[in-house]
């Protein structure tokens, strides 16, 4: 049986005496798409953060497939709120620059042609000669995310990836992931603290506490694409989650979106 995508145990993670995660577990099997939802402050990024050896931890094993993190950053891929291209840069640089950085063999034209086949992944092929810095939000989010998929990861990091776009690229984009996880496999591992992004893109929901932080639900979801968030099954998921908050003010910040 192969590892598992991901395993943390016990993890703790402290900045100054600050405990924000204490004795968290998780598990994460490939192929699945994991949402950790939660409120501000729970911890969520920081346990992204961990996974990707962005951070250090002060307690608990971490490892990604068989390997510790610090020997698995090229598994992973990050996708951050914020596209973060070079922005006189054109989109299909933009990507090769990525692959540079990653050291991914090959000379420039075949980087450039896998780029190019990265860009065409998420239907902007078209736009590869254009500087970043005249796309819109949406199309240069979906260059960061064509550059995470050209260094070919197992594991795709993706942080709160859509909560600065407008609505109508919101969904178009989060409809968009989920047709993308489901033709390539990858595992995907999606913080938001929207409940109802995390019940539309997916198959698996990691509910966490306000500090001290703690896993609430562990929900799978199985729900048709494009989601009907009116159909019974969705509301149930949702009202699962949110009862999981009893009176606990947090729970506004989870559903404030309502949908937009
Ligand atoms: N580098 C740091 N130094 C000090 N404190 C930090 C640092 N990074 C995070 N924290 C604190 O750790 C806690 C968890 O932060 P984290 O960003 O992981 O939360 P989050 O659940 O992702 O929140 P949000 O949804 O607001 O991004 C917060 O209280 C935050 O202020």
């Amino acid at each position: 049986m192969s590892a598992p995508a991901v395993q943390i145990d016990d993890l703790k993670v402290q900045y100054g005496s600050d405990v924000v995660l204490d004795h968290m577990n998780l598990t994460i099997e490939q192929g699945q798409f994991v949402c950790l939802l939660g409120p501000s402050g729970c911890g969520k990024s920081t346990m992204l953060r961990i996974i990707g050896e962005l951070t250090a931890h002060h307690g608990g094993v971490v490892r990604v497939g068989e390997r510790p993190t610090h020997q698995a950053w090229d598994r992973l891929a990050y996708v951050f709120q914020a596209p973060r291209l070079v922005p006189w840069r054109n989109a299909l640089d933009n990507v090769v620059l990525g692959m540079q950085l990653r050291g991914m063999p090959g000379n420039k034209n075949e980087l450039r042609e896998q780029a190019r086949q990265a860009l065409a992944t998420v239907d902007i092929e078209h736009l590869a000669n254009r500087p970043a810095h005249v796309l819109s939000g949406g199309e240069q989010q979906r260059v960061a995310i064509a550059r995470g998929l050209a260094v070919q990861p197992e594991i795709l990091l993706m942080d709160e990836p859509f909560s600065a776009l407008d609505v109508q690229t919101r969904h178009q984009l989060r409809e968009e992931i989920v047709r993308l996880w489901e033709r390539t496999g990858l595992t995907i591992i999606f913080v938001t603290h929207d409940v109802d992004e995390a019940i539309i893109v997916g198959n698996r929901i990691v509910v966490f506490s306000p500090k001290p932080t703690i896993t609430l639900a562990d929900i799978a979801v199985d729900l048709p694409h494009p989601t009907d968030p009116l159909s019974p099954e969705y509301q149930t998921i949702r009202n699962h989650i949110v009862a999981k908050f009893g009176n606990d003010p947090a729970v506004d910040e989870l559903t404030e979106t309502n949908l937009r």
